[in-house]
């Protein structure tokens, strides 16, 4: 069994309810979508062929419990619930950061999945599967990445009319440098949002740019 990779390295989660924690990454090349700010481009496009086996042996040798399952968009790989269900089996708890895009419900019950629901500043709102909301676990979340306050005020009427009584958590991020974090908390307090602002941490601890970080 073969998945296209782009990179594996080990960090601290930098995002999602396991922020902090250390964290081995399996980042999967090869993206549909092409979000306006995506600071991982250079996975948009193929990486090195890799077998299941090889994967599973480096992601032992890092020794994190956590490990998330990243690309590119990790669900284009018809192997990706096969590589989640075997490190599942390892013991490890499993993160799958997805776009949305793509039918979240082939994943394994015990991934924890964190879908990224994509406002119109990044160019690719259109393309959400909206059927994904409905097949969301009570442990898996979904964020929306801001740049603007147009960004907000879409964000804001997709977690009133869907995320109000469902208890999924909800995040809502910044794109890097591009709006003051202090702006858009303003507005979650001043609306009386119920969700979890975030910061991707992993870039203020290192250069923005870095990467395998
Ligand atoms: C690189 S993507 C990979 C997973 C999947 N393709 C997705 O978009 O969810 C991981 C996360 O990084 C976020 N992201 C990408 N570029 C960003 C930026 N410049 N600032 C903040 N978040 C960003 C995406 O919105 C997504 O939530
Ligand atoms: N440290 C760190 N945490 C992350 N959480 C989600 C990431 C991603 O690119 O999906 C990411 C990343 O690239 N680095
Ligand atoms: S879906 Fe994710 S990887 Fe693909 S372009 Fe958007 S942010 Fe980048
Ligand atoms: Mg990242």
């Amino acid at each position: 069994m073969i998945l296209n990779v782009s990179e594996l390295f080990r960090s601290i989660q930098g995002e999602s309810s396991f922020v902090g924690y250390p964290c081995a990454f399996v980042r999967l090349a090869g993206c549909n979508l092409r979000c306006r700010y995506c600071d991982t481009s250079y996975a948009q496009t193929a990486g090195e062929n890799m077998s299941l086996e090889s994967i599973l042996e480096r992601i032992q040798n890092y020794g994190t419990n956590l490990v998330e399952i990243t690309g590119g968009e990790p669900l284009l790989q018809q192997e990706t619930p096969i590589l989640a269900n075997a490190l599942i089996e390892r013991g490890h708890q499993v993160l799958v950061e997805t776009n949305g895009t793509q039918d979240i419900s082939v994943l394994p019950e015990k991934v924890v999945t964190i879908m990224d629901i994509k406002c119109p500043s990044s160019g690719e709102s259109h393309n959400t599967r909206w059927e994904n909301i409905w097949k969301l676990k009570p442990t898996d979340e979904v964020k929306f990445v801001i740049s603007d306050r147009h960004d907000y005020e879409w964000a804001r009427g997709i977690i009133r009319e869907n995320f109000g009584n469902k208890k999924v958590k909800v995040l809502i991020s910044t794109v890097f440098g591009e709006i003051p974090s202090r702006n858009v908390v303003a507005w979650l307090l001043e609306d009386k949002l119920p969700v979890r602002f975030q910061l991707q941490i992993h870039k203020y601890i290192w250069p923005h740019e870095t990467r395998g970080v």
